[in-house]
């Protein structure tokens, strides 16, 4: 948990190597920037190993992976609360760790699990951390703002899971920081609360805020992200907008040939996996190979059954790169090229 307060801006960013920069950009743009980052816990293993990427002014960017893939040990890293073992971060160009003074003022935090004092209310919360953060917006304003503004008389130990999770951002919010970490930030709210938080999220980023999350729900990162890194085992194995992510993995057609019509009779190029009467056609060529398809559907007088045509989504693309990069630790894969490498 974090207490937000402000100072003045001196962005000086060392630029970054590999994916993670956007080429019409410069480096005093960036506000948050990692260079071959890398974590060690006591004993010796190795969460972060190497990763690079940066997040512009009033950008959202996602942190994904698998469970345990580092996403929160490199939160921590750019939240200043640990030191790297090697690599560079900068956070409005200051290291965050050793340059706290500057850097913590001006970020907002909402951690995984925020430990609040059980038998105060929502508003005696907030006031109590507004105590510590310069420049605070008025409490009930930050209770409005996660929606909680009827709940603020309510001891904390009688707020839902979800209610909790809207103080933890509410408190992240006072301060009015520049770059706001959310730690998985709509996990355990209902639907609702979930698009409450996207809704209020995306107001920020087009207010100037700059946002880093980490979530688990890839539905959540489709929908927010302007760009993403997909890590795993500590390393980025896929980076960029969710478009170009979801763009190297390919699209599907599915659809049931009527009975009597053999799957052989499909033009050739379509002919694809055949489990009886369903078809499904892999394919990078969506249009050519759609339209191949309803031409060859109209000449041939075939009615094709339940057509579904789709571009890959996230949770797609993520599950095929953490399947492949499943493959490839135990021997098994044909190989991956992850964009962020
Ligand atoms: N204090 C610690 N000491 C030793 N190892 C740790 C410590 N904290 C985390 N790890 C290990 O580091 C790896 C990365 O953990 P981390 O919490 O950063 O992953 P994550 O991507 O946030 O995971 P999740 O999605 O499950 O929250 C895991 O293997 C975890 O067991």
């Amino acid at each position: 948990m974090t207490c937000v307060m402000s100072t003045s801006d001196s962005a000086h960013c060392p630029l970054p190597r590999g994916g993670g920069m956007l080429p019409y950009m410069t480096t005093d743009q960036y506000v948050i920037t990692v260079d071959e980052l890398r974590r060690r816990y006591a004993g010796g293993f190795e969460a972060v190993s190497g990763i690079t990427f940066s997040v512009a002014r009033g950008e959202i960017f996602a942190l994904l992976g698998t469970n345990g893939a580092g996403k929160t040990s490199t939160v921590e890293l750019l939240e200043g609360l640990a030191e790297p073992a090697s690599g560079t971060v900068r956070v409005l160009g200051h290291d965050p760790y050793r340059e706290r003074s500057a850097v913590r003022p001006r970020i907002g935090v909402m951690l995984q699990e925020g430990g609040f004092p059980s038998d105060l209310t929502a508003a005696e919360t907030a006031r109590m951390w507004s105590g510590c953060t310069s420049g605070a917006r008025p409490v009930g304003e930050a209770l409005e703002l996660v929606g909680l503004g009827h709940r603020a008389d309510v001891r904390v130990k009688q707020l839902s899971g979800g209610e909790r999770r809207r103080l933890d951002l509410a408190l992240a919010l006072l301060g009015r920081p520049e770059v706001l970490f959310l730690d998985e930030p709509t996990t355990g709210l209902d639907a609702e609360g979930r698009r409450d938080t996207w809704d209020l999220v995306r107001a920020l980023r087009d207010t100037g805020t700059t946002v880093l999350l980490t979530t688990h729900y890839l539905e959540e990162a489709e929908a927010l992200a302007d760009r993403l890194a997909i890590m795993h085992r500590g390393r980025i194995v896929a980076s960029g907008t969710p478009a170009e992510v979801t763009a190297s993995r390919p699209a599907r057609i599915r659809f049931e040939l009527p009975h009597g019509v053999q799957p052989g009779r499909l033009p050739l190029a379509l002919r694809a996996a055949a489990d009886g009467r369903r078809i499904e056609i892999r394919t990078h060529q969506l249009q050519e190979a759609l339209t191949e398809l309803l031409r060859w559907a109209e000449r041939e007088g075939v009615a094709l059954a339940a057509l579904d045509a789709r571009s890959a989504s996230l949770e797609e693309a993520f599950l095929e790169i953490a399947q492949t990069e499943l493959d490839m630790s135990t021997g098994t894969a044909t190989g991956m090229a992850g964009a962020g490498r």
